[in-house]
């Protein structure tokens, strides 16, 4: 297991840049660095092979993260949306492999977070966001990428909500680079169990998300590590686990996760660094 951090720790928008936080995540502790893939394509090239040697200068893996947008939706009934979802999967993924980054996970099979004042159409919505996963699969296979498609509560999408619906999902795709992905911020709303959800997954867990029930690093809230790590172990599980913890309010990020209290206890950057490093230094303990 390879233990990381989504920067978005750190920042108010998908759009900040990345860059900054490799040489800071290896000082901390961690083997990877999960990046945003919003705006990878506005990246200028240059910055991207900045990034790329910044990564292999710090030992760090990068994987990327990506909520799409409603306007290059998978999964959307008009046409033109799915053809502009199409096109940018393409262009990110292709950067992607400029990075050296093996994984994207998210909602890649619709968009997100869902605007439920709309009419929710689950049934259509996952048939078209199965063929678009489906028709991509391949193109991203030649690019040496795994498409990690992440499993989240109701309250942010209708499509997939627990493991048996990633899986079932997953397995209806039947491409070996496409994978299901879990977070226990998710799974904590949604399952069962933990264990059960994980066993679930099974082979098929392609990448894992970690936040505690409030989204505060891991060993900070009421999640039972113990139980997790024991799942993850019992599988094998041998891919990224990526915290993912939301604790500052403002700007994109708190907006689409809906912070509006601080959980941070007013931490400045090095008190917020030093959160992420016992975090880490906690999930290798538990989970590793
Ligand atoms: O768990 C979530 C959202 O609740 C994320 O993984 C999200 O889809 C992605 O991080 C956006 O980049
Ligand atoms: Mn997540």
């Amino acid at each position: 297991m390879k233990f990381g951090i989504y920067y978005s720790y750190w920042e108010r928008e998908w759009s900040a840049d990345c860059l900054k936080y490799v040489e800071k995540v290896a000082r901390l502790g961690f083997d990877v660095l999960e990046i945003a893939a919003h705006h990878l394509n506005g990246y200028a090239p240059a910055h991207i092979a900045e990034i790329g040697r910044a990564a292999r200068g710090n030992g760090i893996t990068l994987t990327a993260g990506l909520g799409p947008s409603p306007q290059k939706n998978l999964s959307s009934p008009d046409p033109a949306i799915r053809k502009a979802g199409r096109a940018f999967f393409e262009e990110t993924l292709g950067n992607l492999a400029k990075l050296d980054i093996h994984i994207i996970g998210g909602a890649l099979h619709s968009y997100w977070p869902i605007d439920y004042s709309k009419p929710v159409d689950k049934a259509g919505d996952r048939a078209r966001g199965l063929e678009g996963i489906s028709s991509l699969a391949d193109f991203a296979a030649g690019l040496g990428v795994n498409l990690c498609i992440e499993v989240l509560n109701r309250f942010e999408n209708h499509v997939l909500n627990t493991a048996e619906e990633g899986v079932a999902f997953v397995r209806e795709i039947g491409k070996p680079n496409v994978k299901v992905m879990l977070d226990t911020f998710h799974m904590n709303i949604e399952e069962n169990g933990f264990s059960e959800a994980i066993r679930t997954a099974g082979p098929l867990l392609g990448h894992f998300h970690t936040g505690e029930n409030n989204r505060r690093v891991p060993g900070k809230g009421r999640l039972p590590w113990h139980e997790i790590g024991s799942a993850l172990r019992e599988i094998g599980y041998g891919g990224a686990v990526v915290m993912e913890p939301f604790v500052k309010m403002g700007g994109g990020v708190g907006s689409d996760i809906k912070v509006w209290r601080d959980l941070s206890d007013d931490a400045n950057e090095a008190q917020m660094d030093e959160a992420a490093r016992q975090a880490v230094a906690f999930s290798r303990y538990v989970l590793g």
